[in-house]
């Protein structure tokens, strides 16, 4: 049974932002994943791949999933945009979790993100042909993991928020845990 709510996209999808007030609105507990791998890490995601690489970063980022999916309390789970590429990752949110798909295309993300400075796969490259790119390899992989896909892009992330929560309420989600 599922029990936790993820948002999954590409970076800049707003997954963080609509993921805490999804949260907020339906009175549940909120984790950013990357959040949580920079506290188990000791420094940013940016530091880490600049020391260590993607591989690596990519390690930590699925064991920090699987215990972030054994939590008891239902959940509302902002991943990284790159949580998706791992099989075993797709399965373990499929199936622990009601995954729903930020979609926005990469010429409004690329805008939205200007001036970003700490997505490494962002900095010291043309950001709208690298999103481009997440997009070609990613996009069948989101699709493969949700449950639910929404077009972020003619709502700000308070209406894509209540639109989640909409979502819940008539799949008779809601408590997440008693699906
Ligand atoms: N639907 C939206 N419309 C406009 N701006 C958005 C939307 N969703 C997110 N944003 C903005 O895009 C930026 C990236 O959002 P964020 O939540 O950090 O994305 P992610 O966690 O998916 O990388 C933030 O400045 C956020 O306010
Ligand atoms: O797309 C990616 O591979 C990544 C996205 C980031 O999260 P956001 O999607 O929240 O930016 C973060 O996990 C890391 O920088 C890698
Ligand atoms: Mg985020």
């Amino acid at each position: 049974m599922a029990k936790h709510l993820a948002l999954v996209g590409l970076p800049g999808s707003g997954k963080s932002t609509i993921g805490r007030q999804v949260a907020r609105q339906g009175g549940w507990v909120f984790v950013d994943a990357d959040h949580a791998i920079e506290e188990r890490l000791g420094c940013s995601i940016k530091d880490y791949f600049a020391q260590h690489g993607e591989a690596a970063f990519r390690e930590i980022e699925a064991q920090v999933l699987r215990t972030l999916l054994q939590a008891p309390q239902p959940t509302v789970i902002a991943t990284g945009g790159g949580a998706v590429l791992k099989p075993e990752n797709r399965v373990a949110l499929r199936e622990g979790c009601t995954v729903f798909y930020l979609h926005a295309a990469p010429e409004d993300i690329a805008r939205r993100l200007r001036g970003d400075t700490v997505r490494p796969l962002l900095q010291g490259v043309d950001a709208l042909q690298r999103l481009q790119a997440l997009q070609k390899v990613r996009g069948p992989l989101y699709r493969e993991v949700a449950h639910y896909v929404l077009d972020t892009q003619r709502n700000n992330p308070t209406q894509v928020a209540r639109k989640i929560c909409m979502q819940v309420d008539l799949a008779g989600l809601s408590g997440l845990g008693s699906i």
